[in-house]
């Protein structure tokens, strides 16, 4: 493995492939970037190329457009936040076209001098970057590497996902990992191998089906699973519970069913329910039982009581991991679950990390201080699948 430090990027091109996919409120004029976490996470491996005299050319995806041109995926915004962060011009070699590493990015990059820095627009313009036809990705790739004469993969939040920047680029270009990716890797080997006594994992989010993976690798491993958020619900019915019109995934019933089976009392679920008519903010709400939730209310977050019971069971912990609000917590009335599970695990004593791009932004939006957390990563997916002990392209394509 190597790292930067291995390469000797003084007066070179360096294309550093960063994890930019920020969060955006596109409500007003111009977008506003509402957790710049990612793009602070990114700075120190971009700083220290800079440093070293390096011509660096950034490089990320953001959110999720279908290979063309989206106007509203642009990361100009983002350059114009990485040039504050960094205190020096950031040139965006956007120019409203798919074709992300062609004659206008050629041209960028030729003009770039020793300790100047680049971005180029969003990757996923281009159908090669995200493309399952090998042939397709790789001669997007060879373009991207055509730019630069080294390849720095800092891009932890995407090392899940075989695209061309991500696992072609390196195999052109003498290559390294960047330190954020290093950072995080340590801390996914520490909760992985032997963590600390009481271990407790929070699970909350959307989609049962999407963690399925990383309760059944967590299972034998931990001494209290903490499940709330969306997901809770699928685990309340297969208790044979009634659960409104809450978020269900009735697929997923009998699977649960043999989850809550195998964990016996580790699987701890919430007893109480915040519930409302619909889902909006001015929502009539009322917080019950979490085995008598009315029909056609929809639960939104943890109840009191069950924030207390996590909190209680997170005091004591000597490693705390955390994926998935417990709530709705973009909307005020359902926000307290999550914000009483991150105060429980920012004021515990133990070895802390925050995984997931929503429960990032959910502790920063919160108002929660960065600091009560031993790792907040930049990873959801990506920290979710280490755990679940799958293998990670972007991790081998940097040999580490
Ligand atoms: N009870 C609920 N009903 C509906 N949605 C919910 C509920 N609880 C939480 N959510 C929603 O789940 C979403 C976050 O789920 P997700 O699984 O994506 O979290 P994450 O893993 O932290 O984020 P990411 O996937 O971006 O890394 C939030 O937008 C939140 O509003
Ligand atoms: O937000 C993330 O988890 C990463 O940026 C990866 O994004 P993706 O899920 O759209 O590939």
């Amino acid at each position: 493995m190597r790292t930067i430090d291995d390469l000797q990027v003084a007066g070179h091109r360096v294309l550093v492939r960063c994890d930019l996919n920020v969060p955006l409120d596109r409500t007003g004029d111009t977008p506003r970037i509402t957790d710049d976490g990612r793009v602070r996470a990114s700075l120190p491996t971009i700083t220290a190329l800079l440093d070293r005299g390096a011509r660096v050319i950034v490089t990320s995806h953001l959110g999720r457009p279908k290979g063309e041109p989206d106007a509203k995926y642009s990361l100009e915004p983002v350059a114009a936040r990485l040039a504050e962060l960094l205190g020096r011009p950031v040139t965006f070699a956007g120019d409203g076209s798919g074709d992300i590493a062609g004659a206008h990015a050629r041209k960028v990059v030729a003009a770039l001098g020793d300790g100047e820095v680049a971005l180029l627009e969003n990757l996923r313009f281009h159908p090669g970057e995200t493309s399952k036809d090998a042939a397709v990705r790789a001669a997007f790739a060879d373009e991207l590497a055509a730019l630069a004469e080294f390849y720095v993969g800092d891009a932890f939040g995407a090392v899940h996902r075989a695209h061309a920047s991500v696992v072609d680029v390196p195999k052109h270009l003498p290559h390294a990992a960047g330190s954020l990716v290093l950072a995080e890797l340590d801390v996914l080997r520490r909760l992985s191998s032997d963590p600390a006594r009481p271990y407790a994992v929070v699970l909350g989010g959307s989609k049962v089906s999407d963690k399925l993976g990383v309760i059944r690798a967590l299972l034998p491993k931990v001494d209290a699973l903490l499940v709330g958020g969306g997901m809770c619900f699928t685990f309340l019915a297969a208790l044979g519970h009634g659960v409104g019109a809450s978020l269900l995934e009735a697929d997923m019933i009998d699977t649960c069913s043999a989850l809550l089976a195998e964990g016996g009392d580790r699987i701890v679920l919430p007893t109480d329910v915040v519930v409302a008519d619909r889902f909006a903010a001015d929502a009539a709400t009322a917080t019950v039982a979490a085995d008598a939730i009315p029909d056609g209310w929809l639960g939104l977050d943890i109840g009191p009581a069950s924030t207390a019971a996590f909190a209680a069971r997170l005091a004591g912990a000597a490693t705390v991991f955390w994926n998935g609000p417990m709530g709705v917590f973009e909307l005020a009335p359902f926000a307290e679950g999550t914000r009483g599970v991150a105060e429980a695990i920012a004021a515990g004593p133990g070895f802390s990390v925050v995984g997931g791009g929503d429960s990032a932004a959910a502790v920063r939006t919160l108002g929660i201080p960065d600091a009560g957390f031993s790792h907040i990563s930049t990873g959801g997916g990506a920290s979710l699948e280490y755990l679940e002990g799958k293998a990670l392209p972007g991790l081998a394509a940097l040999d580490v």
